[in-house]
C-alpha cells in the first residue's frame, strides 16, 4: 500500500461536529434552547428527564446524577444547562482535563449550594486521583481531604450540600465501572432526524433574522449529518452565500449551491467521510480493516475517526463495525459510484469478500 503525502494535509471540515471554536461558541450559546420544551428531538431522554426533574423539584431534593453520552454536537452541554434551569438551581461547569488535582475538584464541590448542578464535560478524561474524590461525594455527599504534610498529615471528612453531577462524554466505554455505576440516570443521545433538524434550523434562522423558506430549511437539515451543531453551522454559511449571491433569502436552490461550494454532498458527507469510505474500499478491498490502518491511511487520528467521523457513517449504514474491523457496505459502493466486488460464493476456495460473500 502506498500512502500519498497529501493525505496528511489537514482538511478543514465544515461538517465536523467536533467542538466549536471560541467564536462559534458565542453563536452557539445564543442559539441554545434554554428549556426542555424548546429542546428538539431526543424524545425518550426528554420524557425521562421531565419526570425525574419534576419529582426532584416536588420533593426539594437533588436530582440523581446524570450521565449524557453520544457523538459531539448532539446537545449534551445544552441539556446540562437545561437541567439546571429546569431544576431552578445554579450550574457550575468544568471538564475532566481541567481538574488536575484533587483540590481543584474539592474547591468546586465545597462551593456548591443545595441541589446545584455540577457539570463535568469530557468526564472520561478525569485523572484517577480526582475520580477517587468523586466517589464518596456522589454517594454520601462527603469528601475526604488531606490536611498538612508528612507524618502530621491527616485526613478529614467534609460534608457537602446535596448536588447533582451531570457528566458528559463522547465515549461512555472509556468510563471506569465504579464511576459509571454511580449515575442513576444514563442518557444516550441519538442522531437527529431530518425533520427534527429542520425545526432546529428554522428556529435558528429566526433568531439570526435570516429569511428562509421551508425547502431551504429541509435542504440544510438533510445534509447536516444528524447533528444540530452542523445544522447551525451550515445555516450560517448558507446565509453568507445567500447574502452575497442572492438577495439574502435562503431557498432550496441557494442552499444546494452553497453546499456544493462547501463540498457537502447530498448525503451530508464531506471530504473526510468520502476519504474514509474511499480508503476502506480502494485500499483495503472494502474491509474488514482495523481502525489504526484507516487512521494511517487517511491521516486522521483514530480517536477522531471513532468519535466524530464513523458514528454517522455506521448509523446511516455505510460502514459496519465487525469484530475483524470496519467493512464498507453496498450503500458505500453505490454512494461513491464504485462497482461492488462480485459475489463468488458458489466457487469453492474463493477468498472471503467480506460482506458480499456467502
Ligand atoms: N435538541 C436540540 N434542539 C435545538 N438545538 C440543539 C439541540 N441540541 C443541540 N442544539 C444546538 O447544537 C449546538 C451544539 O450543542 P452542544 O454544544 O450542546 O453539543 P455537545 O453534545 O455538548 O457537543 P460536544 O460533544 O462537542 O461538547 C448548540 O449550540 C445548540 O444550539
Ligand atoms: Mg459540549
Amino acid at each position: 500500500m502506498t500512502i500519498q503525502t497529501d493525505d496528511f494535509m489537514p482538511t478543514p471540515r465544515v461538517v465536523s461536529a467536533a467542538s466549536a471554536s471560541p467564536k462559534e461558541e458565542v453563536i452557539e450559546r445564543a442559539l441554545r434552547p434554554k428549556l426542555l420544551d424548546e429542546y428538539v428531538g431526543q424524545l425518550k431522554v426528554r420524557e425521562q428527564l421531565e419526570i425525574f426533574i419534576g419529582a426532584a423539584r416536588k420533593r426539594g431534593e437533588a436530582l440523581d446524577h446524570v450521565l449524557l453520552f453520544g457523538p459531539p454536537g448532539l446537545g449534551k452541554t445544552t441539556l446540562s444547562h437545561i437541567i439546571a434551569q429546569e431544576l431552578g438551581v445554579n450550574l457550575r461547569q468544568t471538564s475532566g482535563p481541567v481538574l488536575e488535582k484533587p483540590k481543584d475538584l474539592a474547591a468546586l464541590l465545597t462551593n456548591l449550594e443545595k441541589n446545584d448542578v455540577l457539570f463535568i464535560d469530557e468526564i472520561h478524561r478525569l485523572s484517577p486521583v480526582v475520580e477517587e474524590i468523586l466517589y464518596p461525594a456522589l454517594e454520601d455527599y462527603q469528601i475526604d481531604i488531606m490536611i498538612g504534610e508528612g507524618p502530621a498529615a491527616r485526613s478529614i471528612k467534609l460534608d457537602l450540600q446535596p448536588f447533582t453531577l451531570v457528566g458528559a462524554t463522547t465515549r461512555a466505554g472509556m468510563l471506569t465501572n465504579p464511576l459509571r455505576d454511580r449515575f442513576g440516570i444514563v442518557a444516550r443521545l441519538e442522531f437527529y432526524t431530518a425533520e427534527e433538524l429542520t425545526r432546529i434550523v428554522t428556529r435558528s434562522a429566526k433568531l439570526l433574522n435570516a429569511p428562509m423558506d421551508d425547502a431551504g430549511a429541509s435542504e440544510i437539515a438533510r445534509r447536516s449529518r444528524g447533528t444540530p451543531r452542523i445544522a447551525n453551522r451550515l445555516l450560517r454559511r448558507v446565509r453568507d452565500y445567500a447574502d452575497v449571491k442572492g438577495a439574502g433569502h435562503i431557498t432550496q436552490e441557494m442552499a444546494q449551491k452553497a453546499l456544493v461550494m462547501l463540498d457537502v454532498d447530498p448525503q451530508g458527507f464531506d471530504v473526510m467521510d468520502r476519504k474514509l469510505l474511499e480508503a476502506v474500499i480502494h485500499r483495503f478491498d472494502g474491509g474488514p480493516v482495523g481502525l489504526d490502518n484507516i487512521a494511517a491511511s487517511i491521516g486522521e487520528e483514530a480517536g477522531t475517526i471513532e468519535d466524530v467521523i464513523e458514528p454517522y457513517l455506521i448509523q446511516q449504514g455505510f460502514l459496519q463495525r465487525t469484530p475483524r474491523g470496519r467493512v464498507a457496505t453496498l450503500a458505500a459502493y453505490r454512494h461513491l459510484g464504485v462497482a461492488p466486488p462480485q459475489v463468488q460464493a458458489s466457487l469453492p476456495g474463493t477468498p472471503d469478500v467480506g460482506l458480499f460473500g456467502a
